[in-house]
């Protein structure tokens, strides 16, 4: 595809982001750029609101996979993008999935045209970023049908320039877990706080206690973050608030890092309950596991980025970020890697805006990695 045509693409999807497992448009817009390709050597199956193209490969005894997410946030839009903001209020791609699927249609229309030797699998996952869409596809019986034996994603990154590559061997990404808390006291008038329980007062004392425990309970030489993102409680400033909500993510480097940080917001918990005399409940929501890349895979790539000469291959250290590719790299030998994008603003960010250069070097470095791959043999083949 040409670099207009992928900037084309990446602007008409950034238009529809649509949060986890809601994905509607966006399957019906990638399927229809699938079906504009040539369809000799495609096998197309949906699977929710993701897809799957399998590429039939000329020798086809190893597969490679390679994975794009494809759903959005839940931020509105502060971008100075005139011609293509969202349309959907209330929602952006601000992680850049919009360039993820780019990017994975770019690399397949090349390999549905030059059939590769061996197989291919694409997908498109939906809920990255909650519930997560990874773990139930990677269980699908379409994935076991087509069980690759590498795989490969990337991740934009606004830190790097354009035309920078960053990754490393061993843990890249976090083990992240969710955290829904809910506390229910009673509820009353605002001037009779003695014959109320007031919930407000209750959460706030709980989110000052919560950051106690990266500091005062996790061994400083491991790493932890709890970050509580939304804080909600009470209906108007005159009426003391009967219940009230904090969500937040745990993000840890090891698994056992992640149940002692369990084990302490629950003994806060079980003590905001005691200390102000109301019910509490905890859910923890999506959980993730860590991205580990595998030393082999990780040492192909970085051997073809330091050779390529359009990129610049840099040793990316390990980011507390969650990413639910970690649960096929745990079953699947594989990589991931940043892809710089320079954006002023970061991921997340309201205001974020990649540079759509980045897409036709992610899409050129792929072709030619997987090429390069495909003539020399995936995992297992030479080793
Ligand atoms: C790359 C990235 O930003 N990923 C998300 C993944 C979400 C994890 C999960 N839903 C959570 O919030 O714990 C991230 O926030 O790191």
């Amino acid at each position: 595809m040409a670099a207009n045509e992928l900037v084309k693409i990446r602007r008409e999807l950034h238009q529809i982001p649509e949060l986890g497992y809601q994905e509607i448009k966006t399957q019906r817009y990638l399927l229809e750029r699938i079906k504009d390709m040539r369809q000799d050597f495609l096998t197309v199956e949906t699977w929710r609101t993701g897809i799957f193209v399998h590429v039939k490969g000329s020798v086809g005894t190893k597969t490679v996979a390679y994975r794009a997410d494809i759903d959005g946030l839940p931020i509105e839009e502060q971008t100075g993008y005139a011609d293509f903001r969202s349309r959907h209020e209330g929602a952006m791609h601000a992680c850049g999935h919009d360039f993820h699927m780019t990017i994975a249609l770019g690399v397949l229309s090349h390999f549905a045209e030059q059939q590769p030797r061996e197989n291919m699998l694409f997908l498109f996952q939906p809920a990255e970023e909650g519930p997560g869409g990874a773990l139930p596809m990677l269980e699908s019986g379409t994935f076991k049908k087509w069980w690759p034996d590498e795989m490969l994603a990337l991740h934009i990154a606004p830190e790097y320039p354009v035309g920078t590559v960053a990754t490393k061997p061993g843990l890249l990404f976090a083990n992240t877990s969710e955290l829904f808390i809910t506390l229910k006291g009673k509820g009353g008038h605002a001037a009779y706080p003695h014959t109320a329980n007031d919930m407000v007062v209750a959460a706030s004392q709980l989110v000052t206690q919560l950051q106690t425990i990266v500091a005062r309970n996790v061994n400083p030489l491991d790493a932890g973050v709890i970050t509580i993102g939304v804080i909600k409680g009470g209906t108007k400033q005159n009426i003391i608030a009967e219940t009230a909500t904090i969500e937040g993510t745990i993000r840890t480097r090891s698994i056992d890092t992640m149940k002692q940080i369990k084990a302490r917001i629950e003994a806060l918990v079980a003590g905001i309950e005691v200390g102000f005399a109301c019910k509490a409940s905890i859910d923890y929501g999506a959980n993730y596991c860590q991205v580990y890349n595998d030393e082999a895979s990780t040492a192909a790539f970085i051997d073809f980025a330091k050779r390529y000469e359009a990129v610049t291959f840099v040793r990316a250290p390990e980011a507390m970020t969650g990413e639910d590719f970690g649960y096929f790299l745990e079953k699947i030998p594989g990589m991931m890697f940043w892809l710089g994008v320079e954006s002023e603003h970061g991921l997340h960010d309201a205001r974020l805006e990649p540079k759509e250069e980045a897409i036709n070097v992610a899409v050129d470095l792929l072709i030619r990695y997987l090429k390069e791959r495909d003539q020399n043999g995936y995992r297992g083949e030479h080793e």
